[in-house]
């Protein structure tokens, strides 16, 4: 059975419609860092922008990620912005207490300065729909996540962890996983397909990492995934295309499909 799928619309953006939209992430350490990204971002050709809070050297420090964010919004006003702590056993930078990692994300949801939240699937479910809960409140969409560095879960266990996302109420699904062989790339864009055909009403995002997996970045329109991650200053996961090269593909594909 087909359902309907419903597009994520955030600032004239709209995620889950025609060529997969693109996320370019701010890896920036510092604040002059950070600036320095936002500032050359202002003449890049994306959709999306990934602020990976993780890396900020203050991000136990709420009040100092308000400040860094409006400083972010200043250059970038009109973008959508998503706010992501990855956490180092996602393949992050930091770990930081479940408790905190709530808090950042309720904290950040609540300023109305982000666009949408991303929550790790496995941070548990209580505390994944407490972050629901509030972003909700503020108008900001949940991305409900999940990362393996090491191996490609099973189609079954693929479809399983994207079901489980929308189940929880997350507003897109989204999971990220490393590539062993040629066959492990097949499976995650197969199981995306099939999530996509049979159980999903909403956007989901997929990909394949590391070089072999970079066709999965590219052919999202073909099988189901709707955002994908590309490079500017920075790469922030292996097999991210530079954001010129990924339009220029992505278009042709549009085009041709
Ligand atoms: O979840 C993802 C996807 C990603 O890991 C990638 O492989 O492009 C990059 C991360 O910054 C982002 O949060």
């Amino acid at each position: 059975m087909q359902n309907t799928l419903k597009p994520v619309v955030v600032r004239n953006v709209t995620i889950g419609e025609g060529a997969p939209k693109i996320c370019v992430p701010l890896v920036g350490e510092t604040m002059e860092q950070l600036k320095e990204e936002a500032n050359f971002l202002t003449s890049q050709d994306f959709d999306v922008i990934e602020w990976r809070v993780d890396f900020y050297e203050h991000v136990e420090d709420i009040e100092k990620v308000k400040e860094a964010l409006a400083e972010i919004r200043l250059i970038l006003p009109s973008q959508p912005i998503v706010f992501t702590f990855r956490s180092a056993k996602e393949g992050g930078e930091k770990e930081v207490s479940t408790a905190y990692y709530v808090e950042l994300n309720q904290a950040i949801a609540a300023t109305g300065q982000v666009d949408i939240v991303d929550a790790e699937l496995f941070t548990g479910d209580a505390e994944v729909k407490a972050i629901i809960e509030e972003a909700h409140k503020h108008h900001v969409y949940v991305i409900i996540s999940n990362h393996d560095f090491d191996k490609t879960p099973s189609k079954e266990e693929i479809i399983s962890r994207l079901r489980k996302a929308q189940e929880l109420g997350g507003d897109i699904p989204k999971l990220a996983a490393m590539p062993q062989s040629v066959s492990d790339v097949l499976m995650l864009m197969e199981a995306t397909h099939i999530m996509k055909e049979e159980y999903a009403d909403r956007p989901i995002i997929t990909m394949s990492m590391a070089g072999k997996g970079v066709i999965s970045r590219i052919a999202g329109e073909l099988f189901g995934s709707a955002l994908t991650f590309g490079s500017a200053k920075k790469a922030s996961a292996p097999g991210q295309v530079p954001v010129e090269e990924l339009r220029s593909v992505l278009n042709t594909l549009h085009k041709h499909m």
